[in-house]
């Protein structure tokens, strides 16, 4: 089982608000409601609580929600005396507020009461509070199941020191036997005589005021580690690369007879590989043993002066200008040409291109270039991470005629690296499609009447989403997927847009249009369909460089992956061409590897130190991940089932293809 860091210690924000949804879920509300049996409700909420990723025991999420009741009862009732403070005394007020907002509060003195005397340690160090702490069975009920159900509820013996200001008050006793006030119940007698001496407007409301203050510091000096920790991440990562760089000099020296390898910015993981702010395009050639996989990268940086990086096939090739009108099926690995050849009517006539191909594994610029940059956002594996970091990815779709998309995007994420991959399909493919896979999470939701709500709960745990495969074209589903983006894009997820999803948005581009972390990956059918969508007018399928590049800026320079014989990627401003060999076998379903493996690459790419893409705009090097990847799986199965391969083949690649390209 993969350790939570955090466990019995500190529940992050995050987890925090998955238990309450989990918790404020109606069937969970009905079943704890009046009733003090409860510990099974507790199981089944750690249950979907894992199934969300998060590593809790039933009674952490029992002391947890307990906690959470007290602080905001605490925080209603300062609200209630007009405490503008209110709001620090619970940070999840507003969810709290949703489930038990309908509910009448407990008596703040039975607050005193009961909170002096064990949440308070629970709530910080829960491990400790679990030991001390009731059986599950003595939850401390409601405000209603106390009207209910008058009932003692014993507390562990210890003393809690209480500061009012300066002065200190007189320790209250945990031994103290609380029964809950309401209008049916008798307040306790001991709790009340304790503070009689103070006013008691005045005792509550510093008391309140001072939980609160710890509470937040709690919380800072909790950021300021989980900083720490990332900084040291961070340096973990530079240090690994700096070791590959000189790694990557030493053989360069090699392999090159210890001559010009190492010039030009740089080797493994140099900084000069991409340089997009000044136009130039530094690469050295460097021999290696290892595949002679040839690869281009097409690079249009914004500035107006260009270069030329030589081709993989000719080291000694020197830097050379492309003639003035360059079409993409004629052009040259290693050549350059001006960007405005390429769209000479749409006012990019300044913004250069720079192409430059490389062979992967045979020179210096397949460590050094773009697919450095896909090394540089791979997350390392490490012993401190818990389950769901490296990537909680959703695919939408999967409909009665398709299941097989769905299945293949979700386990390509999977298989890539993801940590949880979930389908939220209809409901008649659900059976279908757990049946392929026990790995992958199921929601039969996307045919149901509140599709959107339901798939919207668990958006605040997806890092990614794919929205298309196996989707179908049905209006309802359609209306469903486009509600999904939207609740998606205020959140702030890539999203993946490929297959029936690019039905939608030809219909629809404002879905998605000018949303920076969107990506679509059509294939040319699909590409055909956006590019009349947008410019009214077919397509000249001459030049697809123009044209790639001309839908992503129609799309307020969306990140489109037109695939095909070469890959081409872009974003308006620069274009990558990924001509990783594949094979000539064709079967369905390689799309889907394709925009499921990119789900896990895109969650990498935005979450990678700040550095680790250079000035390259992350998705495009998260799509040149996916791209390079599955034609590497393409190519890796056709080896060995020659026409007979197929798209699970191809999964089965996922693995060797990986450590080839990105790990080697
Ligand atoms: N096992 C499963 O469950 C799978 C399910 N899938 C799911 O199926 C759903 C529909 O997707 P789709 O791709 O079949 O629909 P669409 O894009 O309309 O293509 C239809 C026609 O367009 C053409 N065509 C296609 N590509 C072309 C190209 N590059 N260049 C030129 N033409 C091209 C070609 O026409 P043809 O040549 O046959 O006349 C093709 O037949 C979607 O949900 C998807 O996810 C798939 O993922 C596969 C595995
Ligand atoms: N002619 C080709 N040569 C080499 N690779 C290709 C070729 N056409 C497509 N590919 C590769 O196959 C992968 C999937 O592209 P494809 O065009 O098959 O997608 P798709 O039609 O959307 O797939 P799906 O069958 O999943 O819907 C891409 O990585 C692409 O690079």
């Amino acid at each position: 089982m993969l350790v939570n860091p955090t466990r019995g210690f500190l529940w992050s924000d995050a987890e925090t608000r998955a238990l309450l949804t989990i918790w404020g879920e109606q069937d969970v509300q009905t079943a704890l409601d009046g009733n003090f049996r409860n510990s099974h409700v507790y199981r089944d909420v750690a249950s979907r609580l894992g199934d969300m990723g998060y590593d809790r025991t039933p009674d952490q999420c029992r002391i947890r929600v307990k906690s959470l009741k007290r602080q905001y009862y605490q925080a209603k009732d300062a609200f209630k005396k007009n405490n503008g403070q209110y709001r620090k005394l619970c940070k999840f007020f507003e969810e709290m507020e949703r489930i038990l907002g309908n509910r009448p509060t407990v008596d703040p003195q039975d607050m005193i009461d009961s909170v002096a005397v064990g949440d308070e340690m629970m709530d910080g160090t829960e491990e400790e509070g679990e030991g001390t702490e009731q059986s599950s069975d003595s939850y401390m009920p409601t405000a209603t199941e106390y009207a209910e159900h008058p009932v003692k509820i014993e507390y562990p013996s210890y003393t809690i020191p209480v500061t009012v200001g300066s002065v200190p008050v007189k320790p209250i006793n945990s031994q103290t036997r609380v029964t809950p006030s309401t209008s049916s119940c008798r307040p306790c007698r001991r709790g009340r005589k304790r503070v009689a001496s103070l006013p008691l407007d005045k005792l509550l409301e510093r008391f309140l005021e001072q939980s609160a203050e710890a509470e937040e510091n709690f919380y800072k000096m909790e950021e300021q580690r989980l900083q720490q920790e990332e900084r040291r991440r961070e340096a973990e990562h530079a240090r690994e690369l700096h070791m590959l760089h000189m790694l990557g000099q030493i053989f360069g020296n090699i392999s090159s007879g210890g001559g010009g390898g190492g010039g030009g910015g740089g080797g493994v993981g140099g900084r000069g590989g991409v340089s997009t702010a000044s136009g130039n395009v530094s690469a050295t050639p460097m021999q290696s043993a290892s595949s002679p996989t040839p690869m281009s990268v097409h690079v249009a940086p914004t500035s107006s002066s260009w270069s030329q990086v030589r081709s993989q096939h000719s080291r000694q090739q020197k830097q050379q200008q492309k003639p003035p009108y360059h079409h993409h099926h004629h052009h040259q690995p290693g050549t350059v040409s001006p960007l405005s050849h390429h769209l000479p009517d749409h006012g990019l006539e300044s913004v250069p291109v720079i192409e430059r191909s490389f062979s992967l594994g045979s020179s210096a610029h397949s460590m050094e270039n773009t697919l450095q940059l896909v090394k540089n956002i791979i997350p390392p594996l490490t012993s401190k991470k818990h389950k769901g970091q490296d990537g909680r990815v959703g695919i939408i779709g999967g409909c009665q005629e398709y299941t097989g998309a769905p299945y293949f995007a979700a386990i390509s994420a999977l298989k890539v690296g993801a940590d949880l991959s979930h389908v939220f399909c209809t409901k008649d493919a659900a059976t279908v499609i757990k049946s392929y896979s026990p790995e992958l999470i199921v929601h039969p939701v996307l045919d149901s009447p509140n599709a959107v709500e339901e798939i919207e709960k668990w958006l605040p745990r997806l890092h990614t989403l794919v929205v298309g495969p196996g989707l179908g074209r049905e209006d309802v589903l359609l209306k469903t997927a486009k509600e999904v983006i939207e609740k998606s894009k205020t959140r702030d997820i890539p999203i993946v847009i490929d297959a029936d999803g690019l039905w939608l948005v030809a219909k629809q581009p404002s879905v998605i249009q000018g949303y920076q972390k969107g990506i679509l990956t059509p294939n040319f059918m699909e590409f055909s369909r956006l590019y009349e969508a947008m410019h009214q007018e077919p397509l000249d399928s001459t030049d697809h460089h123009r044209n790639a590049q001309q839908l992503s800026i129609a799309m307020g320079n969306l990140t489109v992956v037109l695939k095909g014989e070469e890959d081409l990627i872009t974003d308006g401003n620069m274009v990558l061409t990924c001509s990783q060999e594949g094979s000539g076998r064709r079967c369905g379903g390689q799309g889907d590897l394709l925009s499921g493996s990119l789900g896990a690459f895109a969650h990498w790419a935005f979450n990678a130190p700040a550095d680790a893409t250079k000035s390259v705009n992350p998705t495009l090097v998260a799509a040149f991940g996916a791209t390079s990847l599955t034609r590497q799986c393409n190519r890796q199965a056709f080896h060995k089932h020659g026409r007979s391969t197929t798209t699970s083949d191809m999964i089965q690649e996922i693995s060797a293809a990986f450590k080839k390209l990105f790990e080697s």
